[in-house]
């Protein structure tokens, strides 16, 4: 899948063409620390089942990589507890947008998917666990810094921090499943926990690298051993290709055919298994909340390698 093909070539012609499009989409303004980002910004990052890394653009500025961090955050808590998590938090596509309430109600605080915010509420109650929500964040991040092997990956706080001051609507989501039985901790507790792993800046780079794991069938490439089983990681890929968009992950498969999993600081993170790990950003958004280019350079890029896990091979 990788034969012949001159990677950087291909990342720096995306690269330009982005530079050159003025439909950028918008920037996330409803928190206040991804506000002021630079929409001209755009950086794409490939890392190779062999282990090569290959970048174009602004790959190593750190970004507010936001619900990105709830596919690791789902890593951990499907060690926690195993599949006994599906009970709190289904795995179907909720076609609703990734803060939305309505579907609550009806199915009686069950989240449709953990990539929706109220099903990323859940795993991060899950991972608290009854442990201080400082040493929950800690762990998401000692975790996602392992995944990467890169000690340097930081919290934003002051991210974290504009969240918590805005987050009226994640607070209600948290409360109403609390009412519904399907939250063991406070909301304010649980919300710690999530604001802060969403606050995680990473590069291009960083995120490729951790990544790895789910182009690995669950294998961490530099100690060999397993992050989480293959058929696990087929899951987390599975629920990548049908949610991670939200309801625009209909639209995201049949331009890229990846899994993908984006987050409104403008990123995805993208997987195509056995062959690579990819990580794009640029932080307009499109109307439903997905980088706008992200998605642009990933359909270029499926185009120009023939990667898809839709595709022969
Ligand atoms: N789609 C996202 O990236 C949303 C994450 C953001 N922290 C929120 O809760 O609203």
């Amino acid at each position: 899948m990788t034969e012949g093909l001159d990677l950087d070539a291909i990342l720096t012609e995306i690269a330009g063409d982005m530079a050159r499009e003025e439909d950028r989409g918008k920037v996330a303004d409803y928190i206040p620390g991804l506000a002021g980002v630079d929409p001209r910004h755009f950086g794409i990052a490939v890392v190779l089942a062999d282990g090569t890394m290959h970048v174009a653009g602004d790959a190593d500025v750190p970004f507010s990589i936001q619900s990105i961090s709830k596919v690791f955050a789902l890593t951990i808590a499907l060690g926690k507890v195993g599949d006994q998590l599906w009970r709190r938090v289904g795995h179907e596509p909720s076609g609703s947008a990734f803060n939305s309430i309505v579907q609550l109600e009806a199915e009686h605080g069950i989240p449709r998917n953990p990539f929706i915010n109220a099903g990323a509420i859940v795993v991060s109650d899950v991972i608290l666990g009854g442990s201080r929500p400082t040493e929950a964040v800690g762990e998401i991040l000692r975790f996602t810094r392992h995944l990467a092997s890169d000690e340097g990956i930081r919290i934003d706080e002051d991210v974290a921090q504009g969240e918590k001051e805005t987050g009226f609507r994640n607070m209600a989501l948290a409360n109403y499943m609390r009412a519904f039985g399907n939250l063991d901790h406070a909301a304010e507790d649980v919300l710690q926990v999530y604001f802060h792993q969403c606050a995680l800046s990473m590069t291009c780079r960083q995120l490729a690298m951790a990544g790895r794991y789910l182009m690995a069938g669950g294998a961490h490439p530099d100690t060999g051993h397993n992050v989480v089983s293959a058929l696990r990681a087929r899951r987390i890929n599975a629920l990548m290709m049908m949610c991670g968009h939200y309801d625009g992950s209909g639209e995201f498969s049949f331009r890229v055919g990846m899994p993908g999993k984006s987050g409104v600081g403008g990123g995805i993170l993208a997987v195509v298994p056995g062959v690579a790990s990819l990580a794009v950003w640029s932080p307009g958004l499109n109307d439903r909340g997905n980088s706008q280019l992200g998605a642009l350079a990933l359909q270029q890029l499926a185009v120009a390698t023939g990667w898809s896990v839709l595709n022969p091979r």
